[in-house]
């Protein structure tokens, strides 16, 4: 868990409640990472606009914490593409710090439509900061992506190994990374941390909220919980010909969980560190984990087998990738709690209690 006091948000009664800005609030992380900061005392304006996500997910959010810090959570439908909707956010209220999720994550989409990239994840994030300067408001944490350390020549990956984008979303993160570390030198009255996400899955113990991707699923957890529920009939495994334990490739998985639990971590660093400038933290396990051993603990959580295929490589992939955590240990104070089998654990609480996810059933999908 990220250090840090029960109430840390509140700094020290209600009028002096920090006030934090979630984009992309609504998303798969964006709900767990809200869900943690309305625990933790802090005041959350959430903004979405649903491209890959429903109301549904918020209302859980406000379920699992109940009435009364439900009254802490507000919603704001906007878009980051569209400067009059960050305005009305920013005219809403005063925000201490954003944490910056909104944005287009799937490969594949970004290679057949790479201007919808440049336009959403660019263009977004550019706004955002524009409004974030004119108001006064200079904390912030930003959704990266170990996509950045592209294919890694060594593993563990350091914070400060090369940087290498394989495809347009990569760039996107690539892009920000460096744009924000401009700001942040021209700027240096900001705070700025780069948190760089290894494999997020699994999802809140309640089995209330969790991922819910469209269409067919390009992730491996969220194929196999699809396979599980019946939607799909096999798992298509990407390569069995790897220099790895059993062939295939090496992630590392972390729970979504201890990674919104790294964002009030870096959001605590932030508000505690005035000179901080631009950081970049690894939010894995720093455990690599092959594609076989996360089919077989995901069955030995769902009591079944899961029917798998051999297939070539895919395009693009790494061998292996897993995270040095020891920056966000050492300077963040965090380090993940939870292993595979808790992650396969609660992804499949949630794939069972939702297995066609917020939208209820098979009819009412996309
Ligand atoms: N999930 C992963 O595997 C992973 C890995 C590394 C990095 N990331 C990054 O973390 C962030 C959150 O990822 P997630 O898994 O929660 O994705 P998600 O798609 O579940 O959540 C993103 C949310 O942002 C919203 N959004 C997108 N563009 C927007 C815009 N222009 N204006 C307002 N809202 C917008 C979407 O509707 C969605 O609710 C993304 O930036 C993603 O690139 C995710
Ligand atoms: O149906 C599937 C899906 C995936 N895999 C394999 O499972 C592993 C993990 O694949 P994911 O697609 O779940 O994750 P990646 O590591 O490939 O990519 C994810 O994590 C990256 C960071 O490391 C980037 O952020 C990227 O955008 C994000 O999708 C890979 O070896 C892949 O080939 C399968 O075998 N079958």
């Amino acid at each position: 868990m990220a250090n840090g006091g029960a109430d840390a948000g509140n700094g020290g009664g209600e009028g002096t409640r920090r006030s934090v800005l979630v984009t992309g609030g609504a998303g798969f992380i964006g709900t767990h990472t809200a869900l943690q900061l309305l625990e933790k005392g802090y005041d959350v304006t959430a903004v979405d606009n649903f491209h890959n996500s429903v109301p549904e997910a918020l209302e859980r959010v406000r379920h699992i914490v109940g009435p009364a810090l439900s009254t802490r959570l507000h919603f704001i439908l906007g878009d980051l593409t569209i400067k009059e909707d960050l305005e009305k956010v920013f005219a809403a209220k005063r925000y201490d710090a954003v944490i910056h999720f909104a944005g287009l994550k799937a490969v594949g989409e970004s290679v057949a439509h790479p201007e919808m990239y440049n336009r959403n994840n660019i263009v977004g994030t550019v706004n955002l900061y524009d409004a974030m300067k004119e108001h006064g408001c200079n904390k912030l944490v930003f959704s990266s992506s170990a996509t950045v350390y592209g294919q890694p020549e060594k593993v563990p990956c350091v914070e400060d190994s090369a940087l290498k984008a394989l495809n347009p979303y990569g760039r996107t993160k690539l892009y920000l990374e460096e744009m924000l570390r401009d700001y942040q030198h021209a700027n240096p009255e900001g705070r700025t941390i780069l948190l760089r996400y290894f494999n997020p899955i699994g999802a809140h113990e309640s089995g209330e909220i969790g991922e819910d991707p469209r269409g067919i699923p390009n992730n491996l957890l969220p194929y196999i919980q699809q396979v599980a529920v019946g939607r799909l009939p096999v798992l298509n495994v990407y390569g069995h010909d790897y220099r790895t334990r059993d062939g295939t490739a090496v992630r590392d998985y972390i729970h979504v969980v201890d990674l919104a639990s790294g964002h009030i971590a870096a959001l605590e660093k932030l508000f505690a560190t005035p000179d901080i400038g631009c950081v970049a933290y690894n939010l894995g396990t720093g455990r690599g984990t092959t594609v076989l051993e996360m089919v077989h603990a995901f069955e030995k959580a769902y009591g079944k087998k899961i029917p798998i295929k051999m297939c070539p490589r895919r395009p693009g992939d790494s061998e292996e990738v897993y995270a040095s955590t020891e920056k966000a240990e050492r300077e963040l104070g965090w380090r993940a709690q939870y292993g595979v089998e808790e992650m396969c654990r609660d992804q499949w609480k949630w794939a069972a209690k939702n297995p066609y996810g917020y939208r209820g059933s098979a009819d009412k999908k996309d």
